[in-house]
């Protein structure tokens, strides 16, 4: 029998899987073919694909630390900032060992679509820094984040291209980068960054956003295909801001969740995990494993779980050629970025599996980012009420823009969110005069 340490340090190693394994896998490949296939079938100029397929800039720096016995460490990091024709490049920033800068280059397109798909006025922009936060100290982990701004101060701003969370940055996070970022300018400019706390300028709703999207997109699709949510199953990977808000919000509709992983395992309970509780309890221990009422259960068993939902909601390339097959859901949510690879996706789509593209699933977070930038600039305030039932409004609307697009063209969703993206970029390069030899007109409805 395997015993417990062995079997976290089993499921860690796998968390710690090289994200670029192969070229299949490679995020920035695998998002340039895609871009590649909708300017196709738009029918749009070669210099609309130029333009798209690699970012504008890309930042490459050094992040020097003093640790807490004294010694510097010198941490290498990067900002990718896209395009930025609808507005200033926005996205978050990650912490993450296994960072490296393709898949930050992948990352500030994904976020140019969103925001396209959205009808939000910004271009993408992402940014990593390649660091273990969890080996280092409160005050280490601040240092580096304060660090971390200074070395991008030129081509950060609330003009320019403004920053949020992401994997393993959290408010407290953002709450020092902005204080840093004011330190430098001599004032307060709260619409630097959004995600921070809310007494210092964040906004109500934002904490939830990405996970209250993923549900109103998963509505909407269980919708579509008559799937009754008070009698459903679903399963999650990942119990990070996302994940967590996901499963809080589906518990609330009544759908039973019967499987839930992190990096530290994997948990499952037949009778549904009670969320609220969970919550809590990661809370305190910071992991899911050995939750009370629950079994443990491994990544691949997460999968194989005999649900209508699963939603992943951790890391890159999860769902693959190996893992795909072991999927009985009806629909796939990736409220991750990235989460299922061309092999994986092409499984899918023969097993008949409803997926709803990272693209619009977790969408609402740079949606609520946008609205926390909003009020920063206005100097007004919204109520949580207000936010909500705007992000509903927008998240519902661009669902439709892309479910439209499947059914008019008869592709998949991941095709027809591309589409939609890639066409309103090419409207704007177009309305600015980069590309002339245009076809297809795209309403922006969102
Ligand atoms: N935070 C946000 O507002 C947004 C995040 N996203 C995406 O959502 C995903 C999750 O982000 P957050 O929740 O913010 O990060 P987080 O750092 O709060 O949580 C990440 C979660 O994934 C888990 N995890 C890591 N490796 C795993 C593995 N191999 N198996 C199972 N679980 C694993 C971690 O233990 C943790 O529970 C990422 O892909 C991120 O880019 C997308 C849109 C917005
Ligand atoms: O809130 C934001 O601006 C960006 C969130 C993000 O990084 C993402 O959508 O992947």
């Amino acid at each position: 029998m395997e015993n417990i340490s062995s079997k976290i340090a089993k499921n860690n190693s796998k968390a710690e899987a090289p994200i670029t394994a192969n070229k299949n896998e490679n995020p920035y490949e695998i998002v340039k073919e895609l871009i590649k296939e909708s300017v196709e079938a738009l029918r749009l100029s070669q210099g609309v694909y130029s333009i798209l397929e690699k970012p504008a800039r890309v930042m490459e720096v050094s992040i020097p630390v003093k640790m807490d016995d004294g010694q510097i460490r010198n941490f290498t990091g990067y900002r990718s900032q896209h395009i930025d024709i609808l507005g200033p490049t926005k996205g978050g920033i990650r912490f993450h060992p296994k960072v490296d800068l393709d898949e930050v280059k992948a990352l500030s397109i994904w976020m140019s679509l969103k925001s396209a798909i959205l009808g939000l006025p910004f271009g993408g922009g992402k940014g990593g820094v390649i660091v273990d936060p969890t080996q280092l100290s409160e005050c280490e982990l601040e240092n580096l984040s304060r660090s971390y701004i200074r070395a991008l101060i030129p081509i950060i701003g609330p003009e320019k291209d403004i920053p949020a969370p992401d994997v393993n940055t959290n408010p407290q996070v953002m709450g020092w980068m902005l204080d840093e970022f004011d330190r430098l300018r001599g004032y307060n400019v709260p619409g630097f960054i959004t995600g921070k706390p809310i007494i210092i300028g964040g906004s109500q709703g934002r904490i939830e956003a990405t996970g209250r999207g993923v549900v109103i997109t998963i509505v909407q699709a269980a919708k579509r295909l008559n799937i009754d949510l008070k009698n459903a199953k679903a399963a999650i990977q990942g119990f990070g801001n996302v994940g967590s808000m996901t499963a809080k919000f589906l518990h609330e509709l009544g759908v039973k969740i019967i499987g839930i992983s992190d990096a530290s395992g994997g948990i499952y309970s037949q009778n549904g995990i009670d969320v609220p509780e969970l919550i809590k309890y990661v809370n305190n221990t910071k992991a899911v494993m050995n939750f009370p009422g629950t079994t443990r259960i491994d990544n691949d068993e997460l999968f194989s779980l005999p649900v209508d939902i699963l939603v992943p909601a951790a890391l890159e390339n999860q769902i693959t050629e190996r893992t795909a097959p072991m999927i009985q859901a009806k629909i796939v949510a990736e409220a991750a970025n990235g989460p299922t690879t061309p092999a994986g996706d092409q499984i899918l789509d023969e097993k008949g599996v409803f997926i709803i593209p990272d693209i619009l699933c977790n969408s609402g977070g740079v949606t609520v980012s946008y609205f926390e930038w909003v009020q920063n600039t206005m100097g007004f305030y919204w109520k949580e009420k207000d936010v909500n039932e705007k992000l509903e409004e927008k998240m519902i609307y661009a669902f439709d823009d892309v479910f439209r697009m499947t059914v008019e063209k008869d592709i998949d969703m991941r095709k027809a969110s591309y589409m939609v993206g890639v066409g309103r970029i090419a409207e704007a390069l177009k309305a600015r005069g980069w590309v002339k030899d245009w076809s297809m007109p795209i309403n922006c409805k969102a």
